[in-house]
Parts: C-alpha cells; structure tokens; sequence
C-alpha cells in the first residue's frame, strides 16, 4: 500500500511575489487559515515557488535565509512554516525559497517541508536550474545567480512517501520516476511558469508525469500579478493517476481543494499494469 488512507490537500495559489517578505509571510498565513477554516480536514498543504519573495534573478541574494536543520532560528521563513505547521498539525510544503549556504555563499532555489509537529522533515534544492530563452518570448537564467541541487527528494508521512521537484524539475521525467520506484504516491511540485511556457506545457508535463508513473501530481504556483516583472500563470493543479487533472485554480488568488485516494492509484495500476511490466532487462541503462 503506496498511500495508506485518503488525504485531503490544499494548494494555496496567491500573489506570493511583494516586495516586503513580510507582506508575503502574511498573505501566506491568512491563506493557510482560511484553508483550514474552509475545509478543516485539510492535511498537507502546498506553498507555491518562491512564496517569499519576488521571482527575480536580482533579488534572490536579498531575500535568502540559511537552512540549517538544527537551529531553524536563523531562519525568520523556516521558524514561521513550523509554528503553522504545528498550529493546525499539517504537513506544510513551503514552495520554496531562496536559500544561503553559510558554508559555501551559494544561493540556492530551496523547498522546506514540515510535519505535523513543526518539525523540518526534508529540504529539496532545485536541481534543474531555468535557464531558457526564446526570442520574443522568454528569457530567464537562474544560474546567474542560483547555484543548483543535486539530491533527488522523497519524504516520508504518516500516509506515505511524497517526491518533491520545483518548477523546472518538471520537465526533468527521471526525479519523478526515481520517487515512484522509492514508493511515492504523489509528486509535488511548487512551480512558478510564466505566461510564454504555462499554456505550452504546464498541462501536458503535469499529466505526462502522472500516467508515466500512475501516481498522483501536484503543481501550485503564484497567483499572477501584473505588477511584479514575473507573470506566473497560475492553474495550480492535481492530476489523478490516470492523467485527470481533478482540481484547478484559475489565473487569480485562490485555493484549491483536492482528495488523494489510494484506491484509484491501486485500481488504475491493476487496469493498466505498467508499474509491473516494465523491461529492464531491455534497458539495463535506466537504474532501478
Ligand atoms: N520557475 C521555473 O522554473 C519556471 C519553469 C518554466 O516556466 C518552464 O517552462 O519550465
């Protein structure tokens, strides 16, 4: 059993990308609450990418915190994410944001995840750096000044394992497979697709990676906002195992609402048995 019962998750899609991080850190809290007051079985709830900051290659030294699993204190972000977490004792995926190494300098592109008890349960560092550019469309190079990941997550809950990306990650199908092979039943994906790529693919990638590995997906993004530089597109989104996106925001501030039920991931890959059927020992090359 990949889920053991139903989970019923939240996705809070706002206008994460103020100025004022601490405008940002409130936005997302009233939006935690009424999630909480609206549908109180709610028991994850997923922050979208950079929820605390603007998306802006220039500003994500200014807003970066260092992540340090033992003494989460020097984090304003991380001590605020635990004390919601355990307040309503959910898992609380806090999108992202962007990340100091004391250590090292590097910045990083950085997903924290809590328990019900507020502990820090994992960290996952973008891995896949959005580094694009189509001419009259879209330009943007995170590794200006990000530096990326290199540890593909999975976590483990009281329901399950989750496996967790962000936004560019995406598109990457192996960090998805690579958390279904360790037994996820969801992959979650804090994003924020801008206005250019969004109606391409937003959809389609979000779907493909679920029939590939008959697991559900979970996208959340930034509400959009015409006033910061970065257009995020919105559609924060759940697909089912079987490719049906089952819940779904529009383009403003909103929450979505949606239920993971084991029986559908366990019923479609008795159907359409791929999970058991695959040949390795035609493509040795792909790690189990
Ligand atoms: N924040 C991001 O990684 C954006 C990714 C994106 O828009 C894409 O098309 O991929």
């Amino acid at each position: 059993m990949i889920l053991s019962q139903k989970i019923k998750i939240a996705l809070i899609q706002f206008k994460s990308s103020n100025p004022s991080k601490q405008l940002n850190l409130q936005n997302a809290q009233k939006f935690i609450e009424k999630a909480m007051k609206t549908q109180p079985d709610t028991k994850l709830i997923v922050l979208p990418e950079c929820f605390n900051s603007p998306y802006s290659i220039t500003k994500f030294k200014e807003y970066a915190e260092p992540i340090i699993a033992t003494d989460l204190s020097q984090s304003p972000t991380c001590t605020f994410l635990s004390k919601l977490a355990s307040r309503f004792q959910i898992i609380l995926i806090g999108g992202s944001i962007p990340e100091c190494d004391p250590t090292t300098s590097k910045i990083y592109n950085t997903s924290i995840i809590f328990n019900e008890q507020g502990h820090l349960i994992a960290k996952h560092r973008k891995i896949h750096l959005f580094d694009i550019d189509i001419p009259n469309g879209i330009t943007f190079k995170e590794s200006t000044t990000l530096s990326p990941g290199s540890q593909p997550t999975t976590f483990s809950t009281k329901y399950g394992q989750i496996g967790l990306g962000i936004c560019y990650d995406l598109r990457f199908p192996e960090l998805a497979m690579i958390a279904a092979r360790k037994g996820a039943f969801a992959m979650v994906y804090p994003g924020a697709f801008n206005t250019v790529t969004g109606p391409m693919h937003w959809h389609l990638l979000a779907r493909s990676r679920a029939i590939d590995n008959e697991n559900y997906v979970v996208l959340c993004s930034p509400a959009r906002n015409l006033e910061s530089d970065y257009h995020a597109y919105g559609h924060s989104l759940v697909v089912d195992p079987r490719g049906n996106i089952i819940a779904e925001a529009g383009e403003d501030e909103e929450i979505v609402f949606a239920e993971l039920d084991p029986s559908v991931i366990e019923q479609f890959r008795k159907q359409v048995p791929i999970t058991f059927q695959r040949r390795f020992d035609v493509y040795p090359d792909v790690s189990k």
